[in-house]
């Protein structure tokens, strides 16, 4: 007992909880009051005279929110009908492995956070005190009961676990609470599902899903059809039956390979036209900046901020998932690109990495990494320390560096100035921003244009007038020094890329 003192949160949102002790083995943490509307919390900005693309996205959303058990391509597989989750009031239960109180609170407070993204009310939050995770129920078998008796007494319908368990485990945990149980990385590509509008987000989600599936076939998909079979009321079979035979599983299986190698190839396509557009920015030398960071940090506000782009702004948690690039210019002229990117969380899922491959090298192909970090968040270093290393991950697997990064502490209206003295200390040569109230914005835009590449070879050229081009190149790609126009041609001196030197290299020297 005195290690796993199971905790509690009470209805509603964990976030900010009270802390009160109860008994020696338990601490019980009184939230504030649930939501009390449906909402999502987004407050529109009254100073916006026309609806931005952004917020009509946001509206269509909010109108389609929680569709369940839509059909799919693969409506023959029992068990796709899960790929859609129905949450609806959702019992929160962690295991505590290391670090302090505020760790573990803090990662339940996540995974609520989560959970309402997903559009389910979180009626309790449990935690266990334990040094891992029981191999075949999660948390403890003696704390399993306990459970359960939170199950019946706030009427759950489904407990969710903050880790990835095993298909044994949920098996066995679904027996046992009679309820279904899913899984943190579940639940991620739930909101990932319900937040996939483009063509290739859809595929990478649905790719993502049938990954994190496919071990998972066999033990949980019995226990989920008995399940389903006692709540559609024995269409497929009461409790008690048994889940799909063996020849089932194995038609599942095939069309699951064939589903996802489908997929693979479809993705593969898309990223090439993805890349294909890099490419051409690249070749016409536009520095790119991809806007990264943790999940709701204000990303998309941020580029919003920068650019105008009116992109999808939203109180959740992975509200981006199609990058968008915006064309931008330093304050000194300098073209340049700005892309807004899918945000990173703790642990998140390979699989969501793996399938989101090509959205992720938006990141890793970038001149400079802009890494927005919310200045509200209790523990920000560490929301820092998980978006470098997805970072260092994707790009240690393509084989490249990692871009140069440039801090950006965002929501700074929200701070007050003891917190923000703190954080500087904390997050050394980090810039202060709000993109709400435009704080720091000017400084960042200088500060992005100190860090871009910069054309670094000096030319002095006669360009005859035939070869108007690279005249015109020069102009728009690199820095003009002088220009005079003679006789003979324009001459030029400039700073340019070593490619378009190369190009001048006839003309060096001619005048
Ligand atoms: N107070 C305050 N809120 C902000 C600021 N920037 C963003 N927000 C809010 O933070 C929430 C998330 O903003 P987004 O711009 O959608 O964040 P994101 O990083 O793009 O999020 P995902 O795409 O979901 O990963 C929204 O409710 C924004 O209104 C800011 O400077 N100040
Ligand atoms: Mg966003």
């Amino acid at each position: 007992m005195k290690n796993s003192a199971l905790w509690s949160h009470e209805a509603g949102t964990p976030a900010g909880a009270r802390t009160t002790a109860e008994a020696d083995d338990g601490i019980r943490l009184d939230g504030e009051a649930p939501l009390d509307d449906g909402d999502f919390g987004f407050q529109p900005e009254s100073d916006l005279a026309d609806p931005s693309a952004g917020e009509m996205a946001l509206e269509e959303r909010a109108s389609l929110r929680r569709v369940a058990g839509l059909s799919t391509e693969l409506a023959d597989i029992t068990e796709v009908e899960y790929r859609r989750l129905r949450l609806e009031r959702v019992v929160l239960v962690g295991v505590w492995t290391e670090g302090d109180a505020a760790h573990a609170e803090t990662s339940l407070a996540e995974l609520a956070r989560l959970a309402e993204t997903a559009g389910s009310e979180v009626l309790d939050g449990l935690v266990q005190r334990r040094p891992r995770p029981d191999p075949a129920t999660y948390v403890g078998s003696g704390k399993v009961k306990e459970l359960r008796d939170v199950v019946i007494s706030t009427g759950a319908d489904t407990v969710i676990c903050d880790g990835e368990l095993s298909a044994g485990q949920l098996r066995q945990l679904e027996d046992k609470l009679k309820v279904k149980v899913i899984d943190r990385t579940a639940l991620i590509l739930d909101i990932f599902a319900q937040h996939a509008s483009s063509k290739e987000g859809k595929a990478q989600v649905e790719l993502a899903q049938l990954q994190y599936f496919l071990p998972r076939l066999r033990g949980w998909g019995e226990a989920m059809s008995r399940q389903a079979g006692g709540r559609a009321g024995g269409a497929t079979g009461g409790v008690g039956t048994r889940g799909p035979g063996e020849t089932k599983l194995e038609t599942d299986r095939r069309l699951i390979h064939k589903r996802i190698s489908k997929l693979r190839k479809e993705l593969k396509a898309m990223s090439t036209v993805r890349s294909t557009k890099r490419g051409r920015r690249e070749a016409q030398h536009v520095p790119g900046v991809a806007i990264a960071g943790y999940t709701n940090a204000g990303k998309s506000s941020l580029l919003n901020a920068l650019t105008g782009a009116g992109v999808l702004v939203e109180d959740a948690l992975f509200a981006t998932l199609d990058p968008t690039t915006r064309r931008a210019e330093t304050p000194d002229g300098r073209p340049h690109t700005l892309t807004d990117t899918v945000g990173f969380v703790r642990h998140l899922p390979h699989q969501l990495v793996e399938a989101f491959r090509s959205t992720l090298e938006e990141v890793t192909a970038a001149d400079l990494l802009v890494h927005v970090v919310d200045g509200s968040e209790p523990q920000p270093h560490e929301q820092v320390s998980a978006v470098r290393t997805v970072v260092s991950d994707i790009a240690a697997e393509h084989g490249a560096p990692v871009p140069e990064e440039l801090l950006v502490v965002n929501k700074v209206d929200q701070v007050d100035p003891t917190r923000i003295a703190e954080l500087r200390q904390l997050l050394p040569g980090a810039v202060f921003v709000s993109s709400h109230s435009g704080e720091g914005i000017a400084n960042l835009r200088e500060l992005i244009a100190e860090r871009l590449p910069r054309p670094d070879v000096l030319i002095d050229a006669l360009v005859p007038y035939t070869r108007g081009e690279l005249v015109a190149r020069v102009h728009a790609e690199g820095e003009l020094v002088a220009e005079e126009h003679t006789a003979d041609g324009t001459r030029l001196r400039a700073k340019v890329r070593s490619d378009l030197a190369g190009a001048l290299r006839p003309f060096v020297g001619a005048g």
